[in-house]
């Protein structure tokens, strides 16, 4: 069949910007050559701050190597748009099934109120339910999240009609009612009042049981499911557990309007003390293994428990990249970006990712790979399970189990069950081959670039209306530690055999190879960064000069790379949505990243490397307590606990304040017997660091609120402040 080329399901824009990226790439590179000349020309004598010196190359040329690296996905930047209409008048007949799967852990940090929440967004999309199956995975094996998916299912009977009777968006209940404007345009705000009412004492009754921690007994005989679970079960010790709590198959899955409903099922896979069990990465497996006997739908789409659907057309916006004709044969999966729906305005802990999503991602599409980055992301079931890329590949949208034979759903959920047991995957190639790998904190990044290297290509897609909204972590802590996972885990590939180079050597663009290295080298940064936010203000006060003048004509380079380098990622900022204190604080959170969770993700990496250690998996907690939440509101940063990173973050602020000051009064009073411009540059680095620190500073003197530095880390950091300054500067 000749499809013209205007009958393409989706098109390709490349981003414009082209000339401003080219002028200030090759300027930039130009000066950081310069920069680099000067260093390995100029090294002082020994005992004149030569070492100091020597560190100052090693940052730099490090910075250098990771700059280029950035490049990589900044050259030709696309854009996608696809075309749904066209996608309709073509398949609408013959559009496949899609399983849905969502991961929740702890009915603690993720409660279950928030998790039917977005269950019932997916059940919820624009597309035809009977195509529809969501399954959700609760490696917290609890009663109490269970009890809430049994309430969403009975919910979804009043909730699924009113999402198409009205067209709403968004379909998460909890989002959509919390939009107040909801019911202006709606026909009839009765309704609209009666299915809030529904919810909120839906809602009411799930946090109170959560809260009391055991489900009444009358409900317990209202769903066989219940009797799974006996006194002696805990969260790291159960059966396998399996509930078909709505089957699309049968006769009476039928919502209120008497349409089909989607297929609804808990898994709680089996734990047992003994047997590892790989976290989200074993939640998936167990998922594609347990889903393939009960619907065994062609594409997959996996949604972490806080990322709701936005977007009520996100699965046809993802067909139309499968089933384009030009191109969807090479595409194995295609991903939408994290969007947050907690976003404050100015972006304090640098969580938008706006650069990442905008720029970073976009680049990496047209690498022939955007990264697979764990949620919001439809994937071939096939490809998934380890298909390699053949040209004579042909899918079969078509697969899936459409009737069910003699089988009754007990035995149905009795196979189930045997495909979650613990000893399972035992030699076999799950985690490995088939499905998503093992042994790294990102399990996603890491199973993407494993199918681009089979041969199958990514694609990207950000459309206006953001497809799936989640929780972002609300406090430094939390930042902290997401950050180092992500890190951690990203250094954990570059330095296994699957670090791109190497393991992508031939088969994946150099591109991308170097694509994945951005996020494969943030672990690495913290080292030059830790140096240069250290080693130039310590010499400012030890009277070490470690740039050229201010005159000389050497510090040209100096001053153009860094000036060019912070115009140009503001502008990318503004570009891709981010205020300009956003990108302020964009840049503190940069160093303190770096200096905490990329330090803490570099030696951890190490340590189990060394086998020191072994792989964790810890859960980012999505609600905070009321104090928390309104100074998170109010853009506070929030310390109040005392962490070890927090007095790294301390002493580095101290540090630098001390230096500033201390150096200044030397210069003033001519300790040094040097013209004051020598010191010049220093003296710029050494404040610019203070100014970033302003609100570190604050929250360790000024403020009195629970979040502000406690005293502990202050004086620990003092401590810190005096050992730094009796390391001699050689
Ligand atoms: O043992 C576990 C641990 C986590 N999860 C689930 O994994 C998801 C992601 O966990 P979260 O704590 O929210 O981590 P984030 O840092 O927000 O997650 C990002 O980074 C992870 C990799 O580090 C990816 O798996 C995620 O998809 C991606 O959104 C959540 O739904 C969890 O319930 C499990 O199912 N089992
Ligand atoms: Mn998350």
């Amino acid at each position: 069949m000749e499809i013209s080329h205007q009958r393409r399901l989706f098109a390709t824009e490349k981003m414009g910007g082209r000339l401003v990226y080219w002028f200030q790439a090759a300027t930039i590179a130009a000066g950081i050559v310069l920069v680099l000349y000067y260093r390995a020309t100029n090294v002082p004598a020994a005992g004149e701050g030569r070492t100091a010196w020597l560190g100052m190359l090693a940052a730099e040329f490090m910075y250098a190597v990771y700059w280029v690296i950035t490049q990589s996905v900044r050259w030709c930047p696309v854009r996608r748009r696809t075309f749904k209409d066209r996608l309709s008048e073509r398949y609408e007949e013959q559009l496949p099934g899609v399983d849905i799967f969502v991961c929740t852990a702890d009915p603690h940090s993720e409660p279950p109120s928030l998790v039917i929440s977005t269950v019932l967004s997916v059940m919820a999309y624009n597309y035809p339910s009977e195509k529809i199956s969501v399954y959700l995975s609760d490696d917290g094996g609890s009663i109490l999240t269970f009890y809430g998916l049994w309430e969403a299912s009975i919910f979804a009977k009043k909730w699924l009609p009113f999402c198409k009777r009205h067209n709403i968006e968004p379909r998460s209940p909890a989002a959509y009612f919390s939009e107040s404007e909801g019911h202006h345009n709606m026909r009839n705000p009765k309704e609209w009042s009666f299915i809030k009412n529904l919810y909120e004492e839906m809602t009411e009754r799930i946090d109170t049981t959560v809260m009391s921690g055991k489900i009444p007994e009358e409900i317990k005989l209202k769903h066989k499911g219940f009797k799974e679970w006996s006194s002696e079960i805990t969260s790291k010790n159960h059966q396998p557990i399996v509930q078909i709590l709505i089957d699309g198959k049968s006769q009476n899955a039928v919502d209120d309007d008497g349409n089909t409903l989607p297929t609804l099922v808990y898994m709680a896979r089996e734990k047992r003390p003994q047997y590892h069990h790989n976290f989200k990465a074993g939640a998936l497996n167990s998922l594609i293994r347990v889903s393939s006997i009960i619907s065994d739908s062609p594409v997959i789409l996996n949604v972490d428990c806080d990322m709701y659907s936005n977007n009520r057309d996100s699965i046809r916006d993802a067909l139309c990249f499968f089933h384009d004709e030009e191109m969807g044969h090479d595409i194995g999966f295609v991903q939408y970006p994290q969007n947050y729906n907690n976003m404050t305005q100015n972006n304090i802990y640098g969580n938008s990712l706006n650069v990442i999503n905008h720029v970073e991602m976009s680049g990496l599409d047209s690498a022939g790979g955007c990264l697979y980055i764990g949620t919001g992301c439809f994937h071939r079931r096939q490809i998934l399970c380890g298909k390699l890329f053949s040209k004579d590949y042909r899918e079969d949208w078509n697969r899936g189990i459409k009737e069910r034979g003699q089988e009754d759903i007990n035995e149905i959920e009795e196979k189930a069950k045997s495909l979650a047991t613990c000893t399972y995957e035992h030699r076999t190639q799950w985690g490995d081959e088939i499905g998503v790998k093992y042994g790294c904190p990102v399990e996603d990044v890491i199973t993407g670039l494993a199918i681009h290297c089979r041969g199958w290509k990514a694609v990207y897609m950000n459309p206006q209306r953001a497809a799936f909204l989640g929780v972002a972590p609300t406090t430094l802590a939390q930042t902290i530690l997401q950050h180092k996972r992500w890190s951690e885990g990203n250094f954990t590939i570059f330095l296994s055999k699957y670090c791109t180079f190497l393991f992508g050597h031939g088969k994946i663009s150099l591109q991308l190879q170097m694509g994945y290295c951005i996020y494969g080298l943030w672990a690495a940064n913290s080292l030059p960064t830790l140096y240069y936010v250290m080693v130039p203000s310590l010499g400012l006060i030890k009277g070490t000069t470690l740039f050229p003048e201010i005159t000389s004509p050497w510090a040209t380079p100096f001053i153009y790379v860094f000036c060019m380098k912070n115009i140009y990622s503001l502008y990318e900022a503004l570009l891709s949505g981010d205020t300009l204190k956003g990108w302020w604080n964009g840049q503190r959170m940069w160093m303190i990243k770096r200096i905490t969770s990329y330090l803490y993700g570099l030696i951890d990496t190490i340590r189990k490397l060394s086998g020191l250690s072994k792989m964790s998996f810890v859960v980012t907690a999505k609600v905070s307590d009321e104090n928390e939440a309104k100074r998170y509101e109010q853009e506070i940063l929030e310390f109040g606990s005392s962490s070890p990173a927090y007095v790294i973050i301390a002493t580095v602020a101290l540090l630098n304040i001390v230096c500033l000051v201390g150096g200044l009064s030397q210069i003033m009073a001519g300790i040094w017997n040097m013209p004051w411009n020598v010191f010049l540059p220093q003296v710029i680095l050494c404040g610019m660091i203070v100014i970033t620190n302003i609100p570190i500073y604050e929250a360790m003197l000024l403020r009195k609120d629970k979040g502000r530095i406690p005293s502990s880390v202050t004086l620990a950091s003092i401590g810190f402040v005096m050992l730094a300054f009796l390391v001699p500067i050689v």
